[in-house]
């Protein structure tokens, strides 16, 4: 890793939550736009953005939605980015780029090694099994195969292991989603304000 890491804090769905990630230095804002305990409506994610600065990424976040009803969704809410969890194909993120978005390819950690490979998303996300579940992973051990490329490491992060976590993986960066909350959806703006702080220690 020779930068800055980058961060994305997701599931936000309070003002006072996007307040303290964009205050302690996210990289990346996340709006969960599929069903989940941290789903928000597009209209809603809309009204939280309009109060983020440019400099910020915004991203909606879909987990087995077509490409075509992502991307139709996150026009809707005006992110900039779109992360796609699930089975997907080259083509997906073709379509997400031809439409203007930046993208973000999710994939499990025992994924098989051509999922790793470049489909042409701008940062790859290496997660644990099943998304936004807390669940975390042994994270050196992608490391050989996501060398090279731009990568998050993502699943059971908190304010405690994302330094080692990203010490140890040699990820671009970090995202974050059950390790700032106080309760299952429920973000806590102290624990998001930590782990900012945590990530942000490692530089290159
Ligand atoms: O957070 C969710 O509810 C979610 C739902 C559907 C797809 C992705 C989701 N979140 C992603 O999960 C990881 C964070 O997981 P953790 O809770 O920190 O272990 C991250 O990639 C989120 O973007």
């Amino acid at each position: 890793m020779s930068a800055s890491p980058f961060v994305k804090v997701c599931g936000l769905s309070t003002a006072q939550d996007v307040a303290a990630a964009v205050a302690h230095g996210a990289d990346a804002l996340g709006f969960v736009l599929t069903p989940s305990p941290r789903e928000v409506s597009p209209a809603l994610a809309a009204e939280l953005l309009s109060a983020v600065p440019a400099a910020v990424a915004t991203v909606a976040v879909f987990r087995s939605e077509d490409a075509d009803t992502a991307i139709r969704l996150s026009r809707q809410a005006g992110v900039g980015w779109i992360q796609l969890h699930g089975r997907r194909t080259p083509e997906d993120i073709a379509a997400v780029k031809a439409a203007g978005f930046h993208a973000i390819r999710a994939v499990r950690m025992d994924a098989g090694a051509s999922e790793f490979e470049d489909w042409g998303e701008d940062f790859l996300l290496i997660d644990a099994a099943v998304p936004g579940s807390g669940e975390s992973w042994d994270y050196a051990a992608v490391r050989e195969l996501a060398a090279g490329r731009r990568w998050l490491v993502a699943g059971g992060l908190h304010s405690g292991n994302v330094a080692g976590a990203l010490e140890q993986s040699q990820a671009s960066g970090a995202d974050v989603s059950s390790g700032v909350e106080s309760s299952r959806g429920v973000k806590d703006p102290q624990l998001i304000a930590a782990f900012l702080d945590a990530a942000k220690t490692i530089a290159g």
